[in-house]
């Protein structure tokens, strides 16, 4: 059994029951062997970035700790997504899930299958908002700067707000 890690993932989805999938992407999460969810931020509802002609969104973020190896960790993603009877038909579209590996410790992966950090986290305010409250101290490695830091650069977009009742912990670990 290899050493625990923090790892820190992106979660959205923007079809059907979006707060219902998230909460069952998250508790299919942690009872996977060598997955426990540790911290979750807050829930936000989010403009889409990207391809812009779809609904709205719900974002978060989680760390975890894990001893899967990033590649391993990444397959146990993707399998939960289909568990989820993800559908995906536009790069940038609609889903019902989707679940990105964002940083992985200190880790620089540059692979076909998987590149952490997740390459365009530093521009998304999707993401950089829900990190910076569970992960704000965190060097985001390569780039010289904390999550913090590439937040606060961002300003505040208006476009992403936090729901009043976010998921809980307890709520997707027991
Ligand atoms: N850090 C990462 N996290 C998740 N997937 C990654 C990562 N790096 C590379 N990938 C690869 O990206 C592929 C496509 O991912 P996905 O369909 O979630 O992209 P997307 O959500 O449409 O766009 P984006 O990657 O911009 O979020 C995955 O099958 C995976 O192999
Ligand atoms: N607001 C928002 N926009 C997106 C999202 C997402 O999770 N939230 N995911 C995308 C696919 O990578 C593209 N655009």
């Amino acid at each position: 059994m290899s050493q625990a890690m923090t790892a820190h993932l992106g979660l959205g989805s923007n079809l059907g029951d979006r707060r219902l999938q998230l909460e069952e992407a998250l508790r299919r999460l942690h009872r996977r062997e060598g997955i426990q969810l540790t911290r979750l931020s807050s829930l936000y509802e989010t403009a889409p970035v990207g391809f812009l002609d779809q609904p709205p969104f719900l974002n978060l973020c989680a760390e975890i700790r894990t001893t899967l190896s990033p590649a391993v960790l990444l397959r146990t993603l993707l399998q939960v997504e289909q568990e989820l009877h993800r559908v995906r038909r536009v790069r940038w579209g609609p889903r019902t899930i989707d679940v990105d590996l964002l940083l992985y410790g200190d880790r620089i992966l540059r692979e076909e299958r998987l590149t952490v950090p997740h390459p365009r986290m530093t521009e998304r305010p999707f993401v950089l908002i829900p990190l910076a409250e569970i992960a704000g101290e965190i060097p985001v490695p390569g780039t010289g700067k904390t999550v913090h830091q590439w937040r606060a650069e961002m300003g505040t977009p208006e476009d992403v707000v936090p729901l009043p009742n976010p998921l809980t912990l307890e709520q997707v670990t027991t």
